[in-house]
């Protein structure tokens, strides 16, 4: 939330240049406050667990945030039951004439496959290109932070040799930048996926901008200059045991899978992994949806939504 103080207090100045969101009491004055419409498209096969971690996330702020659960509708889920999508989701159908405030792009297991062949590329490209102008900022994860990248800039996907497993150390790259304020240093997330972006094929994009890598994992957070678009390539929402679960069940196909690194202790799997990645996925939600959404959007969702904050009244 921004700090509302006095026009004149001396640490605004110092405030503003660590970039600090400070509010005069002229403006605080003069807030409208409404509910956020935030959607989430649902790409995942486990949709029940993916709800409630993200849910998790977006609800640990002061903000009231309106949910609407999407998913494909040129897609048939095998692992969804029919009932559970038509008592709680919608499709792009159904709310293509409205405007929100923000929308997350879960992942999905399809990255080892061309783009055009996910059989709802064409819906989801759809999708993308309404983002542009009807949601105020869009978060993308990892699967999603590939297929973004790809339809909107060209950025290529490639296969890792090695599955990219474990919870790896990340740094910030631009100080400062509002997306991974009050972060460590240095802190962790985890990663899971057999296909990577690269850095170079990223920085020849001038509209974007790399927030954080890590050495050994690569990008992590790649982002529009306006923050209109954030692609984010690791799973800070994962639980404890999302990557325990996903070793176990490829141990179980019979599947070459290395133990994810980092991960168990004393790199032991019949241990209990610890989560050391919980405060930095919280931080990262809220001020994705502090600063991208409520700061950015304006009060009249119908109106222009790419007009500033100055102009806006939220
Ligand atoms: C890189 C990232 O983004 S990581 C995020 C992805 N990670 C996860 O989904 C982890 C959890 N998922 C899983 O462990 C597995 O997908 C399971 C256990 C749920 C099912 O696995 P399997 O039985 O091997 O495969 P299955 O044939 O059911 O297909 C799995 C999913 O792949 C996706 N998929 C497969 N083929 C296609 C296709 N041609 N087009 C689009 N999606 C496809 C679907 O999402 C499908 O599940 P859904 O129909 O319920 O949505
Ligand atoms: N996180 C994914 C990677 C596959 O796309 C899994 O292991 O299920």
């Amino acid at each position: 939330m921004p700090i509302k103080i006095p026009d004149n207090l001396p640490a605004k100045e110092i405030l503003n240049q660590e970039n600090i969101f400070t509010m005069d009491e002229s403006v605080a004055y003069h807030q409208d406050i409404r509910p956020l419409r935030i959607a989430l498209l649902n790409l995942m096969p486990t949709k029940e667990t993916t709800e409630t971690q993200l849910l998790r996330l977006i609800g640990n702020t002061p903000l009231q945030v309106e949910f609407v659960l999407l998913h494909p509708k040129t897609h048939t889920s095998k692992n969804t039951s029919v009932e559970h999508l038509e008592m709680f989701y919608k499709t792009f159908e159904d709310i293509k004439d409205e405007k929100l405030d923000g929308m997350i792009i879960t992942g999905a297991p399809v990255e080892q496959m061309e783009f055009e062949d996910v059989n709802y590329w064409e819906e989801l490209t759809q999708i993308l290109n309404w983002s542009k102008h009807n949601v105020t900022s869009t978060l993308h994860i990892c699967w999603a932070a590939q297929a973004g990248l790809y339809h909107h800039f060209g950025v290529r996907k490639f296969a890792l040799e090695n599955k990219m497993f474990g919870v790896f150390p990340h740094t910030v790259q631009v100080p400062n930048t509002k997306l991974l304020r009050g972060f460590d240093e240095v802190f962790h997330v985890p990663q899971s996926r057999h296909t990577d972006i690269r850095r170079e094929d990223i920085e020849q994009c001038p509209d974007l901008e790399i927030l954080s890598e890590s050495e050994e994992s690569g990008v992590y957070i790649a982002a529009t200059r306006d923050g209109k678009h954030i692609f984010v390539t690791g799973h800070s929402e994962y639980d404890a045991c999302s990557l325990k679960w996903e070793y176990d069940r490829d141990v179980s196909k019979g599947l070459t899978i290395e133990i994810p690194k980092n991960y168990y202790p004393n790199n032991d799997p019949s241990r209990q992994p610890y989560n050391t990645w919980r405060a930095h996925a919280n931080l990262l939600f809220s001020n994705w949806l502090n600063y991208y959404v409520y700061q950015e959007t304006p009060f009249e969702l119908n109106a222009n939504i790419n007009e500033s904050l100055a102009s806006s009244q939220l």
